[in-house]
Order: C-alpha cells, then sequence, then structure tokens
C-alpha cells in the first residue's frame, strides 16, 4: 500500500506550509516548501491558523476552520485534515482507527498515537474549551488542479557540495576506503588460526606449531590495532580540513543573502544551518564511512559464516532483524517524546532568558512568586518526561540485551550440536563464536546509521534551501563598478511588499533626489517612510519599477561599491560589542584627528573623555553603558567618520534633547555641504532647512515641495505641521 506523504518542515516555524505541503502531494501535487512560501506570509512567527487557511485557498484548496469534539473528528470530519498541535504547531490526521490516529507531523515523519497520545497533544487543555481542538479543513477544487507548480527542487545541491569538498582529498578517501578493506580482510584470518590452533595444534601437541600461529595471532592484532590508528588520523585530517572549508563557505554565503532572508526567519533557525554542515560533515565523515566498515565486516564474515554453516548465519541473520526493529521501534517512541522534550526544554531556556532580561520589570510589579511557579511548572513537567525516557531506555537496553543473548544461546546450542555430531570441530566453534562476536557491533552501527540519515537528511534539505536562495547581488547583473558622474537618485514607478501575500507598502513611488540637497521625508507611523529608505539603501530591491543613479540601473551598480558611498544611521540602532573606537571606525583606516573631529561634531567628546578607557571603552551587549541618545550621536559619528557622498538618516535624532539636536543638525549642514542627504524625522522642526520635503501617506507621495510652498499649500503638510504645532505649544 502506498504510504500517506510526509515533508519535513525545515524552519521552526514551517510547520503549516509543510502540513499544505503533505496535503497537496496526497491530492497527487507536488509543491516544493518554497512554491507554498511564496504564495504566504509566513514571518518568524509562523502563521495563524487564517493564514493558513488563506494560503491554502491560493493553492487552490478549500479551507475551513473548525472546532470539534473527538466523536465528531471521528465521524464526521473528511481526512485528511490539519490540526492544531499543541498551541504551537500543525500536523495532519490521515487515518483514524478504534485505537490509533495516524499523523504526519512534519517535525518527526509519520507517527501512530493511540488516541490518549493524541487527546493530549490536541485538545487546549490550557483553555477553558478543553474538550474541543482546532481543524483546519482541506478539500481541492477546479483551481487546485489549474496551478502549475515551479520545476522540482533539485535535492543534489547540497550532496554534490559535500563531494566537491571531498574531492582535495581523493586520495584519502582511497586510502581510507582502502585501509578499510585490508584490516576486514586481515580480522577475517584471526578464526582461522584460532581454528588451527585448536584444531590442528592442540590435537597434534604441537607447541612449536602453536606458538607460531600465536605470534601469527598477535602481530595480526598489532596491525589491526596499526591500521585503525591510520584509518582515524586519516579521518581526522580530511574531517577537520572539510569543516573549515565547508563552515567558511557557510559564513561567506549567509552574508551575501539579502536583509529579507534575515527578517523571515529566526536566529535560531538561522544558526540551526551552521549545525546542519556540521551534522553533514560528520555524518559523511563517520556514519558514512562506519556503515560502509560495517557492511564490509557483514559480508566477509557473514560468507566465513555462511561456508562454516549457513544454518548459522541465517538465525544470526533472523536474529540481527529482530535486534534491529527493536531497536528503530524504540527510536520511534523516542522521537515522540523527543519533541515535547525540546519544546519544554525551550519554555525553560524562556523562562530563564525572561527572568534575566526582565527582572526590572518582575520586580517593579512584584511578579516573583507567579514567575517562580510557572518555571516550576515547567520542571515538573521535564522531571515526569525525564521518568519516562529512562524507562524507555531501560526497557530498549533490556529487550536488546535479551534478543542478543537468546540468540547467542541458540548459535551456541546449534554450534555444539553440529560438534558433537561431528559436522564441524571444536576448533570451528571457537572460530564460529569469534566470528559472531565480530558481526554483532555492525548491527548498532545500521541502527545508528539509519537514525543519524534521518537527521542529516533534513539537514541536507535545509542547507539546499539556503544554498538555493540567490544572493543579494548576483554577480552577472554587475555592469558597472563606479559611482557615475550624475549621482541623482530616482525612483521611477516603484512598488514594494514585504512578503507576495501582503499589500504593497510602497505604492507606485516615483521621486527624484537631486544630487548635493537635502531631502525629507515625512508622514504619519505606518507610512512606508523607513520602507523608502530601505529600498534608497538597497537593503531591498523594489518588486516592480525602477531606481536610477544618474542614468545607471541601481541593480547594475555593485552593491559593495554603494554601501562603500553611503552612510546610514537607523532608527534604533544598536552598536556593537566593541570598544566605542571600533564601533566608529569599523574596518575603515584609523585616523585619530577625524574620530575625535566626528565626536565633537555630535557632541559626545566630553562624555567619551569622563569614561575611564576614553574612546577604548568597550560597549556592552547591543551598546549596554550608553544612554540611547548617546547611542545615537555615536552612530551619527560613525556616518561622519565614515564621510560617505550619501547619507541617509531614519530618526537619527528622535532620542536627543533638542539642544543637541540643534547643534547636531547644524553641525551636519556643514559637513555634508554639497552631499546628497536624505532624512526621516517626526519633528519637522529637525528638516525645516531641507530642499525638499516628501510627504508620504499610506505607501504613497502625496505632496513634495519646500517648506514654504507646502505650508501655503495648506493639505497634508499643512495638517501635520498644525497638529505638531498645537501640541508643542501646548506642552
Ligand atoms: N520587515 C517587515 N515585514 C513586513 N512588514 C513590514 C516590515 N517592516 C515594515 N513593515 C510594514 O510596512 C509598513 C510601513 O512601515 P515603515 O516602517 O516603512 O513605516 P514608517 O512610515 O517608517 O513608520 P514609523 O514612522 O512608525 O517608523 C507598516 O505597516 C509595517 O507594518
Amino acid at each position: 500500500m502506498k504510504k500517506f506523504p510526509n515533508y519535513r518542515q525545515l524552519d521552526s516555524k514551517d510547520c503549516g506550509l509543510a502540513c499544505l505541503q503533505i496535503v497537496s502531494k496526497f491530492y497527487g501535487k507536488f509543491f516544493s516548501i518554497q512554491d507554498i512560501r511564496d504564495l504566504s506570509s509566513v514571518s518568524k512567527e509562523g502563521l495563524s491558523l487564517y493564514e493558513l487557511g488563506l494560503t491554502a485557498e491560493r493553492l487552490g484548496l478549500k479551507s475551513l476552520p473548525v472546532k470539534v469534539e473527538f466523536e465528531k473528528l471521528i465521524d464526521n470530519i473528511p481526512l485528511p485534515c490539519v490540526a492544531h498541535w499543541r498551541n504551537n504547531h500543525y500536523v495532519v490526521i490521515y487515518k483514524i482507527t478504534t485505537k490509533s490516529v495516524f499523523i504526519s507531523d512534519p517535525r518527526l515523519g509519520r507517527i501512530r498515537y493511540s488516541h490518549r497520545e493524541f487527546l493530549e497533544g490536541w485538545l487546549n487543555y490550557e483553555k477553558d474549551d478543553a474538550k474541543k481542538g482546532i481543524l483546519l479543513l482541506l478539500e481541492p477544487t477546479d483551481k487546485f488542479n489549474e496551478i502549475k507548480p515551479s520545476s522540482n527542487p533539485t535535492n543534489v545541491y547540497a550532496f554534490n557540495y559535500f563531494l566537491s569538498h571531498l574531492e582535495p582529498y581523493k586520495t584519502q578517501v582511497f586510502q581510507l576506503l582502502a585501509t578499510m578493506f585490508i584490516l576486514t580482510l586481515v580480522q577475517s584470518a584471526i578464526p582461522f588460526i584460532t581454528q588451527s590452533i585448536v584444531d590442528t595444534g592442540i590435537a597434534s601437541k604441537d607447541y612449536s606449531f602453536i606458538s607460531m600461529l600465536l605470534i601469527a595471532n598477535i602481530v595480526l592484532i598489532v596491525s589491526i590495532s596499526i591500521g585503525s590508528w591510520i584509518r582515524q588520523s586519516i579521518n581526522i585530517h580530511i574531517s577537520s580540513r572539510i569543516k573549515v572549508s565547508i563552515l567558511s563557505n557557510f559564513i561567506i554565503k549567509l552574508l551575501k543573502l539579502p536583509v529579507s532572508y534575515f527578517e523571515n526567519k529566526s536566529s535560531g533557525d538561522i544558526f540551526q544551518r551552521a549545525l546542519d554542515y556540521d551534522r553533514m560533515e560528520s555524518f559523511i565523515m563517520n556514519s558514512a564511512f562506519n556503515i560502509i566498515l560495517a557492511i564490509l565486516n557483514i559480508l566477509v564474515f557473514g560468507t566465513i559464516l555462511f561456508i562454516y554453516k549457513p544454518t548459522l548465519l541465517f538465525v544470526f541473520l533472523f536474529s540481527g532483524i529482530i535486534y534491529v526493529g527493536w531497536d528503530l521501534f524504540f527510536w520511534n517512541i523516542r522521537k515522540k517524546l523527543d519533541m515535547n522534550y525540546f519544546s519544554l526544554k525551550a519554555k525553560n531556556n524562556n523562562h530563564w532568558m525572561e527572568l534575566l532580561t526582565h527582572i526590572q520589570e518582575i520586580k517593579n510589579n512584584n511578579y516573583e512568586q507567579g514567575k517562580r511557579w510557572s518555571w516550576e511548572k515547567v520542571q515538573v513537567k521535564l522531571y515526569y518526561l525525564g521518568i519516562r525516557f529512562l524507562k524507555i531506555n531501560q526497557i530498549d537496553t533490556l529487550g536488546a540485551n535479551l534478543i542478543n543473548t537468546i540468540s547467542d544461546v541458540i548459535l551456541t546450542f546449534i554450534s555444539v550440536y553440529y560438534v558433537i555430531e561431528g559436522e564441524i570441530t571444536l576448533g570451528t566453534l571457537i572460530a564460529i563464536q569469534y566470528i559472531l562476536g565480530q558481526l554483532r557491533s555492525p548491527l548498532s552501527e545500521i541502527t545508528a546509521f539509519i537514525s543519524s540519515y534521518q537527521m542529516a537528511y533534513i539537514s541536507f534539505i535545509r542547507i539546499n534551501d539556503s544554498s538555493n536562495t540567490p544572493d543579494e547581488q548576483m554577480d552577472e547583473n554587475v555592469t558597472s563598478r563606479d559611482l557615475p558622474k550624475n549621482k541623482t537618485l530616482i525612483l521611477k514607478d516603484v512598488f514594494f511588499k514585504y512578503n507576495n501575500s501582503s499589500n504593497y507598502i510602497l505604492n507606485n513611488i516615483s521621486l527624484t533626489i537631486p544630487e548635493g540637497k537635502i531631502t525629507a521625508i515625512v508622514g504619519a507611523s505606518g507610512s512606508g517612510k523607513t520602507t523608502l529608505l530601505k529600498i534608497l539603501t538597497r537593503l531591498y530591491s523594489p518588486v516592480s519599477g525602477h531606481f536610477y543613479i544618474g542614468n545607471i540601473n541601481m541593480n547594475a551598480l555593485d552593491i559593495s561599491e554603494w554601501r562603500k558611498n553611503i552612510g546610514v544611521v537607523n532608527q534604533g540602532a544598536e552598536a556593537f560589542k566593541e570598544s566605542i573606537k571600533d564601533n566608529i571606525v569599523l574596518s575603515g583606516e584609523y585616523d585619530q584627528n577625524k574620530l575625535y573631529n566626528a565626536l565633537r561634531q555630535v557632541n559626545l567628546l566630553n562624555d567619551i573623555n569622563a569614561l575611564p578607557s576614553g574612546i577604548n571603552s568597550m560597549m556592552g551587549e547591543n551598546g549596554r553603558g550608553l544612554s540611547e541618545g548617546q547611542k545615537q550621536r555615536l552612530m551619527i559619528a560613525r556616518a561622519l567618520y565614515k564621510d560617505p557622498q550619501f547619507l541617509f538618516l531614519d530618526e537619527a535624532t528622535n532620542s536627543l534633547d533638542s539642544i543637541n539636536e540643534n547643534i547636531i543638525v547644524n553641525n551636519l549642514n556643514t559637513s555634508f555641504e554639497g552631499k546628497t542627504v536624505v532624512l526621516i524625522a517626526h519633528r519637522l522642526a529637525t528638516i525645516r532647512k531641507a530642499d525638499n520635503i516628501v510627504v508620504m501617506n499610506e505607501g504613497q507621495i502625496v505632496e513634495i515641495g519646500g517648506e514654504e510652498q507646502l505650508l501655503n499649500k495648506k493639505g497634508y503638510y499643512y495638517e501635520l505641521f498644525k497638529n505638531q504645532m498645537t501640541l508643542e505649544s501646548y506642552e
């Protein structure tokens, strides 16, 4: 029977997307997770049930969210459907029997739960309505049949990628395989020597023969140890080098990815990629080579056993299959518990983090006891889970030992029977015991390989996903490596939205930012000012429309050249955990005069001189140690030190008192005379000297002009101005 489909989620919040992928496959269509992601508005926070339903509709699956009791789910609900799981996950239910519920879980694979286990995950015990669980019913429509998935993603990339890293070590890999092969062959001589000692040596009482064989045995064991040592050395040599080169390639690739990649993934998910590279490397260098060795052992010693007595081999293989099956069965049970364990662990970590970062709020609100109680609740759950883990491990080990012992007893009994019946010699019996010993350890290698393969496969798909994400700028698109003479910035019919399913945040923007002038952008909160700045600084590209510098399309200008020439001070920008000096100079050339000058211009020199280590004072995490206003001034000093052609300021002075703000704005006007400045400010007094004021509302430009012109127009800007003046006079 065909198995119900299962696809794994790549990121912690991808479960909803993977469920839709699973259901679509069930109805006969394969969509890659990227296809579905493109239709959704999935963010770091994942998808709400409503958004999941919307995405399903876009795929052509009619969706209906319902809240039902378990009896109703059994009797009336068409399967497959998506279930909301433990309040933080989605899974697909595909079959229900009188005893079990079958689930295709994007995190764990296909799993069978007892009714009790299922209800534990599905019902929302923490809420009042504890008898009902949430489902999303899905049904294909004609649209589903019409939608064409993009071509299947090629999963070979990551695998080829790793093989390409092995390429320079071809000789060593060959040596490794050859050593393993020779080692196994050498080892296969030991049972024959043992057999000869017993059968020929002892029978003929020939001491010199026995001594000779024992010496040969010692030589063999020494050479096996040397061989294993060589094998491990080659393995360490290759794997340590591959690890470094793979990880540095990963960092290079990561830094080339667009900001949107980072905004849509949690830092945990991105960090997971680095672990994935590690896991793949260890899978290939350890599990894959170990399994080759295990298979070689089984082949060589299995053949010898077969030659001695085929029955023994068959009995061994039979017990081996039971052993592997038993181990895998428990591995599956552990997988279920693991998920529970990880979510509890995450909760536990969050409690700790919150305790450390929110201590002021906790104390101010007298919330210590409440916090401690909720922490203790998690500890109790962790404790019971720990006990269940322990019990399962005990049963697993006990059962595995029992299977091995029973099979040993049966095999010994059969061998002894053969000796008594005169079918094999005593020497052969002892040789067989040695062979069976050699065949045991490869069995546990096989179960270890199967479980690590499943983990590595997910890593492999995830690596593919990030490797297939296009860079911020592809090299082939660059035709210009220098800024043109004419540096006017021109936006033409620009549309932009953050993800495919949301509305346009910038709606048909056409704007000219003249070279050497100050352009201010104003508008209500959420009108798209920062987004426009992100387009200008090229953190994002327009969805449609064009962005030119002079007569060059920005896409064609080398992005690092552009960034070299711009200074950006963002809203709420944070300092690096480095010294004040390093925070300003970054990787530029150090010039002390320039540095002091920049600090003077932002009125920060006195504050910094008052610190015990002056400009060498280390900043704490996220700039801890400076006030918000001081941090802002530090960021402006960084832009001043860089002395770029273009300066972009987004609410860069909003944490400053008006005296400091005035000083800095005046200084900026002098230092940036003749350069292009674009600034966003809520305080309209800050932008009075701007040559041009761009007024935005709901993603569109509603007015452009000088201050006087806009005030005389008595339009949107006038209203903003009037409101602010009224407020200020009130204050
Ligand atoms: N990274 C993002 N992903 C999705 N939506 C976003 C993102 N950043 C901003 N938005 C949305 O875009 C819209 C415009 O935001 P933007 O920050 O450009 O406004 P703004 O005019 O600068 O507002 P403010 O004055 O409050 O800073 C808002 O509705 C916001 O929710």
